[in-house]
Order: C-alpha cells, then sequence, then structure tokens
C-alpha cells in the first residue's frame, strides 16, 4: 500500500484524481489520504484512511480546512506506509521545498516544471536528497506530458547511448496553434488569436498563456532534458525566441491579454504569408545540441515535407539522434491536456508503488 498527498487540484489534478477513482478497484494499492488547493486542504479521518473519491470536491468545499503546507506535509509524511507528495501545481514556492519532502522521506511526483529547469542548485539538492534518503522522484509529465520522453531518454543514457540532438516540437500549445494556423495549402484560416483562444480552452494553455508563447515553457522543458543528458542548461542564457507582441508582454492579467491580441492577427498573418510564399509552414520548436552546442528555442519556416510540418492537434514530436539511432527514434502524441497529463503523472506513481512494494 502507497499513501498520496495531492497538492493542487485544478485541471491536471482534478483528471489525476478521476483516473485514480476509475482505477481504485483494480490499484487499491494507492490511496489518497490528504488533498490541498491554495486555500483549502483536507486531511483524511480516520487518520491514513482513504478520502473517498467520487465525492472529494464537495468534501473539500464543505470540510475542508485552511490551507496550511506545513501541517499538510506533516500528515502525509507520518504515513505508516510509503508515501509520495504530487505537485500539480505550477508554483516555485512549492517546487522549492521537494528537498524538504525528501528529507522527511517523501518521494516525489510532478508535472511541475519549476523544480528540474531552474536554478542549478535546487535541482542539484533535489537529486541529492533523492540519492541520501533512497526516495525517487518521478517527473515525466514535465516533457509532452504522458508521452515517454523522460523515461526513453533515461534508459538511452543508462545503457550506454550517446545523445547527438533531441530536437522536437515540445509545447501542446505552439503545436496547436501553428497546426491550426500555418497549414500547408490553407489560405484563410482562423484569426491568430481565436486559436489561442482555442488552445485554452482546450487545456493545453499555461494558466497564462503567455508562458508558452514567450517560449519559456518550451525552453524549461529543453533545460529538463539537457540536464538529464548532462548539459550546463540555464534559463538565464539559452536562446529564446519571444513571440508574445511586446506590448503586450507587461499585461497584468491573462484576460487582458487575450482580448487584446486580435491587434496582432495582422502580424502573424504577414509571417505565415512569408513563409507560405517560399511552400513552408511555421512551426516553434526545441533543440538539445551536445554536441554543436546550438540549443536553444525559435518559430521556424519548415518545408511541407519536413515531419514535423504534418503533426496534427496538440500532438509533440520529439527526435532523439544518438549512436545507436543515427536515424532518429521519434516519439510522437499528445503532449498537453488533462487526460494525457494525469496519464504520466498516475504511470509515475504506479511505478513506485511497484518499487516500494513488499
Ligand atoms: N495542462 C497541461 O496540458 C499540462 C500541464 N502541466 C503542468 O501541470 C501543472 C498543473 O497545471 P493545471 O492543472 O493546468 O493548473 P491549474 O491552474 O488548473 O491548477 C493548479 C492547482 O494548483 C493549486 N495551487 C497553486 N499554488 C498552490 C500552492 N501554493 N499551494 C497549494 N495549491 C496550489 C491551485 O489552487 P487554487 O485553485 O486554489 O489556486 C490549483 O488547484 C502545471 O505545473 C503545468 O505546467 C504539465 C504538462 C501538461
Ligand atoms: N502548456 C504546456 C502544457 C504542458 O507542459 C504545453 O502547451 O505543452
Ligand atoms: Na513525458
Amino acid at each position: 500500500m502507497i499513501n498520496v498527498g495531492i497538492i493542487g487540484v485544478g485541471l491536471v489534478g482534478s483528471e489525476l484524481i478521476s483516473q485514480l477513482a476509475v482505477h481504485a478497484s483494480s490499484t487499491p494499492r494507492i490511496s489518497v489520504i490528504a488533498l490541498t488547493n491554495s486555500s483549502k486542504q483536507l486531511l483524511s479521518t480516520p487518520t491514513y484512511s482513504p478520502l473517498d473519491l467520487s465525492t472529494w470536491k464537495q468534501t473539500l468545499q464543505t470540510q475542508g480546512t485552511t490551507a496550511n503546507l506545513s501541517a499538510f506535509i506533516d500528515y502525509v509524511s507520518c504515513s505508516p506506509t510509503p508515501a509520495i507528495i504530487v505537485d500539480n501545481t505550477a508554483s516555485q514556492e512549492i517546487a522549492s521545498q521537494y528537498p524538504l519532502f525528501l528529507k522527511k522521506g517523501l518521494h516525489v511526483v510532478t508535472p511541475n516544471k519549476k523544480a528540474f529547469s531552474g536554478a542549478e542548485t535546487l535541482y542539484k539538492e533535489i537529486m541529492e536528497e533523492a540519492k541520501k534518503n533512497k526516495k525517487l522522484v518521478f517527473n515525466e509529465s514535465t516533457v509532452g506530458a504522458g508521452l515517454p520522453v523522460i523515461s526513453t531518454l533515461k534508459d538511452l543514457i543508462r545503457t550506454g547511448d550517446k545523445i547527438n540532438r533531441i530536437e522536437g516540437i515540445f509545447s501542446g500549445t505552439l503545436s496547436y496553434i501553428f497546426n491550426e494556423f500555418s497549414k500547408s495549402g490553407d489560405d484563410k484560416g482562423q484569426p491568430f488569436s481565436e486559436i489561442v483562444k482555442v488552445a485554452k480552452e482546450n487545456g493545453y494553455t499555461e494558466p497564462d498563456p503567455r508562458d508558452d508563447l514567450n517560449g519559456l515553457d518550451v525552453a524549461r522543458k529543453v533545460v529538463i532534458l539537457g540536464r538529464i543528458t548532462g548539459m550546463n542548461l540555464s534559463l538565464d542564457t539559452l536562446p529564446v525566441e519571444n513571440i508574445v507582441p511586446e506590448p503586450l508582454r507587461n499585461l497584468a492579467t491573462s484576460s487582458e491579454f487575450l482580448s487584446r491580441l486580435s491587434e496582432f492577427d495582422s502580424h502573424f498573418d504577414n509571417l505565415k504569408q512569408t513563409a507560405k510564399n517560399n511552400n513552408q509552414t511555421l512551426r516553434y520548436v526545441g533543440v538539445i545540441d551536445p554536441i554543436g552546442g546550438e540549443s536553444g528555442v525559435k518559430l521556424v519556416s519548415l518545408p511541407s515535407s519536413h515531419p514535423f510540418a504534418s503533426l496534427k492537434g496538440s500532438d509533440n514530436i520529439i527526435a532523439f539522434t544518438t549512436q545507436r539511432f543515427p536515424n532518429p527514434l521519434i516519439i510522437q502524441g499528445a503532449g498537453a491536456g488533462a487526460a494525457v497529463t494525469a496519464f504520466g503523472i498516475f504511470s509515475d506513481i504506479l511505478k513506485i508503488a511497484d518499487r516500494t512494494d513488499s
């Protein structure tokens, strides 16, 4: 039996709970004993009994107490059986506490990119504390949502392959936007601003879509993969192309941004037309380049014969060129959205449960 405490019950967290609830009969060894959002928390009663996952929303509303992270962590870490903290927030404050969670004997599973792509000191501390305390940290959904990107990269490396280049479309949001906006043979599609709104409605974007359009979300994924590859990448130095129109970058809220984005539809139409005049389509790519030192994130024009040009929906595509795979090993599929992100988190939880089962 493994006990789970969930921090963050928004889009992804709620979907994870639904998936855990559906599978509760086949995986009764996983038990959610605590959950919290930024205002309220629910700790199970009697102590360490499983929460009822079919009524958690209502129970959090009616019986939840004021959120208190340290009390929450104390409760989960005193679990009589091994326990996991699942961080489904995008919070730096929570990410900064992973070393503490590990010191307290908790495993960590998360789709939150902050800890693995921010300050290198935090990243190193997490790796050291995991090792010292013999605890596991799994973050598959931080890159390509549930697609097996991180596990594949780690398997290639630990079996002795040499990574020459990783290149891909790492953003479900930017994939969806440019797949819809810049299709080969398409003269008049929806305006850019409308497509961005649909990407948000579909649950692909970060809470503020500017965190996708400014390239930061892709840059974080490039840093995460680069660090696993052994490179010293940092958000401070990685070249990143920000496609948020300058006058909209400092608006206070994402809704103001979305309401004004249509003022720049003609700017994006011009970019599309220039690519089209050369029989090309626009795609937003990330590159991890351990050999050539050309890692970065940018909007490029690609010929329609290029494999990245024919993507559909919110698909990600990640191509690993290695010593063993001179023709790249390619992973492709939906790389954003609650269902596929929660799938990656759920499978990480199962991996820990498998390893801690006695
Ligand atoms: N959407 C996707 O396709 C993908 C998302 N991800 C990642 O998944 C994570 C979650 O995304 P998503 O579900 O869309 O985000 P949401 O904004 O929908 O949900 C975030 C949740 O975290 C809670 N939260 C925020 N800060 C704190 C805090 N300090 N303490 C406790 N709870 C907190 C929020 O509570 P409250 O509502 O009270 O503020 C909310 O319940 C992000 O890191 C995102 O990058 C990764 C891959 C794909
Ligand atoms: N906003 C991100 C969500 C997953 O990381 C994306 O669009 O890929
Ligand atoms: Na993944």
